[in-house]
């Protein structure tokens, strides 16, 4: 079996670490019986990633408690670190690794390169932080990354009056020409294909002269948890954030303050191990739920039930039972949803593998952002279901899935974390399915594997 090299604790995330290429693949696990686990997962990558930056841009030192240690968060460090920001690991209290000292430069620095790997984060949060340095700063990343859209965060730099060099290409990779200041004002940007684009502008607007005014035009704005989660974060260093209308986002300039934070366990990166509880009739209880939360992922208490879990609830564990077996529609008797899921499109790979194993058909609408994750998923959640004998048609915006008897197969992961935790779904209740980059999860969740089997158990 293929294991990550990103494993907590001997991971270094100042290291030169970068994902193993894939060995042959992974033979998912099939579930001998209904899963009976409880587990804590590592920190969120959302909340670990806007930290850092934050951390940086800080008026002084920050210290990260149970931070991510993964690559997405690596990348990020090591961008941060090549733009000045100093790094001090801390014995950790959490189980996951150590904790984060972000010590945030005097004056940020360019003449660099900032290697983005695949993070969504990192190529959207950095640009405008690489604007407050001082030179240039060159950008790129893996050849998926030079296929995720940029266009909109160059253009929004432009009108803040920032030179970006991208030979008109609107893709990685391109050099920000930092001039050590950013002029700011009120600028107008279309988010539809991320809503990364608004965060990281919000994330650095408070270093602009004139702080920003941002305004979203267009058809869509996806992922509004996660720009909720940007503001929320701004406000607890003391920022002035509001936002008077939809898509409307004013920032006021003024310091970042220095905070020590406890970065909450991710919620999405529990969804596959709470999906299990579903596919196999069994329980799966996730340890540290936070009480409230801006993540994404507390929908799944949500959204779990409508596929016929139950969910219990006892202070910081979430327990999700699989539904009751019933022998007219068949065990464990997933049931089929009718959703459109524009603010949860990182969840949507997770429960289309329900879908794909439910006794009634599925449709999963409003999603077509999700082209533009670290594969086109839509796509990509087709090709690799087909594959296994599901009926399922690609809308532009989603995906339609009739229930069909499915068979073991290989499934490519398409170098994205959560393709590769959708063929271990799959997997469960599947034998044969064979995911063919298994370490590719060490993107957002490098104990993938060990936390799989160790729920197996
Ligand atoms: O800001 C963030 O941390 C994220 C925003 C979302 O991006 P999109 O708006 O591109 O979907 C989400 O899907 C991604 O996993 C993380
Ligand atoms: C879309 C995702 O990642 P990224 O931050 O790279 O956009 C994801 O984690 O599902």
């Amino acid at each position: 079996m293929q294991i990550s090299r990103y494993s907590a604790p001997e991971f270094d995330p100042y290291g030169d670490d970068r994902p193993e290429e894939g060995d042959g693949g992974w033979a998912a696990p099939v579930a001998t019986g209904p899963v009976d686990a409880a587990l804590a997962v590592p920190g969120s990558k959302s909340l670990t990633n806007r930290e850092l930056v934050l951390a940086a841009l800080a008026d002084g030192p920050s210290l990260l408690r149970a931070p991510l240690h993964s690559r997405d968060t690596a990348l990020m460090i090591e961008g941060l670190r090549a733009l000045g920001t100093g790094f001090e690991r801390v014995p950790g209290s959490g189980g996951f690794g150590e904790d984060l000292r972000v010590l945030p430069a005097e004056e940020l620095t360019g003449s660099t390169t900032v290697d983005t790997g695949l993070a969504g984060t990192v190529m959207r949060f950095l640009p405008p932080v690489a604007a407050l340095g001082l030179g240039p700063t060159t950008f790129d990343g893996d050849e998926g990354a030079r296929r995720r859209p940029m266009a909109t965060m160059i253009r929004a730099l432009r009108q803040l009056g920032v030179d970006v060099d991208d030979d008109r290409r609107g893709t990685l990779p391109f050099t920000v020409h930092g001039t050590g200041t950013v002029a700011g004002g009120e600028i107008e940007i279309d988010a539809s294909e991320s809503s990364q684009f608004v965060s990281g502008l919000l994330l650095s607007a408070p270093r602009f002269e004139a702080g920003l005014t941002l305004v979203h035009r267009g058809d869509e704005l996806p992922s509004e948890p996660h720009i909720e989660m940007t503001i929320a974060t701004l406000r607890s260093r003391g920022v002035h954030v509001e936002s008077e209308a939809h898509g409307h986002w004013h920032v006021a300039p003024g310091p970042i303050r220095a905070l020590d934070v406890d970065i909450e366990p991710d919620l999405s990166n529990a969804a596959p191990f709470l999906c299990a509880a579903l596919v196999t009739g069994g329980a799966v209880t996730i340890t540290g739920w936070p009480a409230s939360t801006t993540q994404v992922g507390d929908r799944l208490l949500e959204l779990l039930p409508l596929f016929g879990a139950r969910i219990e609830r006892d202070g910081g564990r979430v327990t999700v039972h699989g539904a009751e077996p019933d022998p007219s529609r068949g065990t464990p008797g997933i049931r089929g949803v009718d959703l459109a899921l524009p603010e949860g499109g990182e969840l949507v790979p997770n429960l289309v593998a329900l879908a794909a194993l439910a006794d009634e058909p599925s449709r999963i609408t409003g999603i077509g952002h999700i082209r533009h994750h670290e594969t086109d998923r839509i796509a990509a959640l087709a090709a690799e279901l087909t594959g296994l004998g599901a009926h399922v048609r690609e809308l532009e915006d989603g995906l339609e899935i009739e229930p069909a008897p499915l068979h073991g197969g290989p499934w490519r992961a398409y170098a994205d974390h959560r393709m590769a935790t959708t063929g271990a779904i799959v997997g469960l209740a599947v034998p044969g399915v064979v995911v063919d980059d298994i370490a590719t999860t060490a993107k957002t969740l490098p104990q993938f594997p060990e936390l799989w089997e160790a729920m197996l158990r």
